[in-house]
């Protein structure tokens, strides 16, 4: 048999004897967060092979075959549902089209991320055509933000809870979503720390309508990491509710950092994350709930057809999702996602290669793309310092066509480039304060940078040929939860920010400092703090220093480099 037949043979029927399966119990959950408008699959990593259609398809298929109607499937979602793939970004509001595509999922439970306020757009879009639409007004929650109406009153975000029973084992729940303390929305939301609730009349009622001996399970879904090593965020709530809940179950399902992660709470409550980019669809099923001693079991599924086959028992779409998936490739079409610009002669990582590699995407961008920059606003006579956060980049470049659909999926966000003249001893120290001192105002590098690191000891490394790469994850419950075993992916640390340097000779001593908007008070805390450390008789800059210094955008000057080729 021919090796690629072998390998094809082989891979197959090692991913079927390997896939682990999920344990269903009394009550299953399945759980996505930060999709990022990845509803169309991932052309380039066969993994993650299963557009939303498939998805659509598996959770029907899985609740009918698998579940059944003596169990009870919970599906839920945790924001962040644009910035990252063409299908949402290439529409003005981005969202627009991809939303209808992502509500085609039934889900019980969802809630918004912190992308959804970002921009009054977006907040606009994702109240009225997901919080307050006729499918998801009672299943849409969130208790700490709070949406502004054209009046400027304040009014919830969908329900502040959701009380409500299984269909079929009349389980009751009450769910509570939380928002992690975001700082950047728009002027049409309002997000209050979690915590704040506590002392709310509506949720003192709430706790008064609903007491211990009223809930079997509180679900608790929302925007913030199960593992908050920074600002611990989810532990001061759940310390909270087990104070008022001292027997319940609880279950966590969190979001925005973008890895798959299981935590253990206590003996009673534990909590899922699961991933980002359509990758990974998380399971969680509880078992002996109101024994005392419930049993948790999770797995993160590969977002892909054999695990959706596998899981459910059904390789065939239901009529629903085939007709999304053809919707899908229509709507790509329409919005000329699979047009080829360029071709990209080998591929750039954000994790797998050190930032010291030429397989490195912030190398590529620091040696080759950012040095074409061309300021409209002022002459480049002078020494530069380009800085970017690396969170502004979020996926890795590979090799091959670099399509429309590929601006969207590196570097999502638009970026203008602002730019301050300051003495160069200052200038060259500003990326090294980023990067060593604390999260100042902006959280800059990409998410996940920071929490994979949770567990000081990683899995077994796995070399096998017949396995493909992939996440291999430690978690509370060990190194079994992902579905498919894969080879071990190594992961380097990447910094708040990186910069291109360009040093000419000029008799001036200052030099143009230039950089994203987007973390402009980041830059001014970094120059201000220095200078006082530095320069005598030092005087802080303000945003009144700070110009535009105009140009093309990251996404453009990439588009333009690979474009032109090497
Ligand atoms: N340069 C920019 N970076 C941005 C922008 N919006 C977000 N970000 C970065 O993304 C992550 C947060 O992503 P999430 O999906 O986990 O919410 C963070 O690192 C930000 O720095 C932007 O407009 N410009
Ligand atoms: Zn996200
Ligand atoms: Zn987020």
């Amino acid at each position: 048999i021919p090796t690629f037949l072998q390998n094809v043979l082989q891979n197959g029927i090692s991913k079927e004897l390997n896939t682990r399966e999920l344990e269903i119990g009394e009550l299953n959950f399945l759980h996505t967060t930060d999709t990022h408008g990845w509803l169309g699959s991932h052309i380039n990593q066969a993994n993650y092979d299963a557009d939303w259609g498939d998805f659509v398809s598996f959770a029907s298929s899985f609740k009918r075959q698998k579940v059944g109607k003596s169990r009870d499937l919970i599906l839920i979602d945790t924001g962040d549902k644009h910035d990252g793939n063409g299908l949402s970004d290439a529409t003005v509001p981005n969202g627009r089209i991809s939303t209808e595509i992502f509500n085609e999922q039934d889900y019980d439970l969802l809630t918004l991320g912190n992308h959804e306020l970002y921009t009054a757009e977006n907040t606009i879009l994702e109240y009225y055509s997901t919080a307050l639409s006729q499918k998801f007004k009672d299943a849409y929650v969130s208790s700490n933000v709070e949406f502004v109406t054209d009046d400027g009153d304040l009014v919830p975000f969908g329900s502040k809870y959701r009380y409500f029973e299984t269909h079929n084992q009349n389980i009751r729940i009450l769910a509570l979503s939380f928002m992690f303390n975001f700082q950047r929305t728009n002027p049409r939301a309002r997000v209050s720390p979690a915590t704040s609730i506590f002392q709310q009349d509506w949720f003192k009622q709430m706790v008064k309508q609903y007491p211990q001996d009223k809930v079997d399970v509180i679900v608790i879904f929302g925007h913030m990491p199960i593992t908050d090593p920074e600002a611990h965020e989810i532990n001061h709530v759940h310390t909270t509710l087990r104070k008022l809940y001292p027997e319940t179950v609880i279950q966590y399902f969190g979001g925005h950092s973008h890895i798959r992660d299981f935590a253990v709470f206590d003996e009673r409550a534990t909590g899922l994350q699961s991933g980002r980019f359509s990758e990974t669809v998380g399971f969680l099923s509880i078992d002996k709930i109101k024994s005392g001693a419930p049993e948790f079991k999770r797995r993160y599924i590969d977002f892909g057809k054999h695990s959706f086959a596998y899981h459910s028992g059904v390789s065939r779409q239901t009529k629903k999702g085939q007709d999304l998936s053809l919707k899908i490739a229509s709507v790509r079409q329409e919005l000329n996602l699979n047009e080829v610009i360029g071709h990209v002669p080998t591929s750039y990582y954000m994790y797998s290669k050190p930032i010291t590699s030429k397989h490195n995407i912030y190398n590529l961008l620091v040696t080759k793309v950012l040095p074409r920059l061309k300021s409209d606003q002022t002459d480049e006579t002078k020494s530069r310092f380009i800085i970017i956060n690396t969170g502004s980049i979020r996926y890795d470049l590979y090799k091959g066509n670099f399509t429309k659909d590929t601006e969207f999926i590196v570097s999502p966000f638009p970026n203008d480039w602002n730019f301050v003249e300051v003495p160069l001893s200052l200038a060259e120290g500003v990326a090294d304060y980023l990067n060593e001192g604390p999260v100042l105002y902006t959280s800059m590098a990409p998410p996940g940078a920071r929490s994979r690191k949770r567990h000081p000891e990683s899995c077994p490394f796995i070399h096998d040929p017949k396995l493909s790469k992939g996440y291999t994850t430690r978690d509370d419950f060990g190194c079994d939860g992902d579905d498919v075993p894969h080879n071990t992916e190594l992961y380097f640390t990447v910094p708040n920010v990186v910069q291109s340097v360009e040093l000419k000779p000029t008799d001036g001593v200052n030099v143009h400092l230039v950089f994203y908007s987007f973390i402009q008070k980041d830059i001014l805390k970094a120059l201000n703090e220095l200078g006082e450390t530095r320069l005598s008789g030092f005087e802080h800059f303000t945003d009144r220093d700070c110009k535009r210094y105009g140009g093309a955008s990251t996404k453009e000057l990439l588009k333009e480099y690979i474009r032109d080729g090497e």
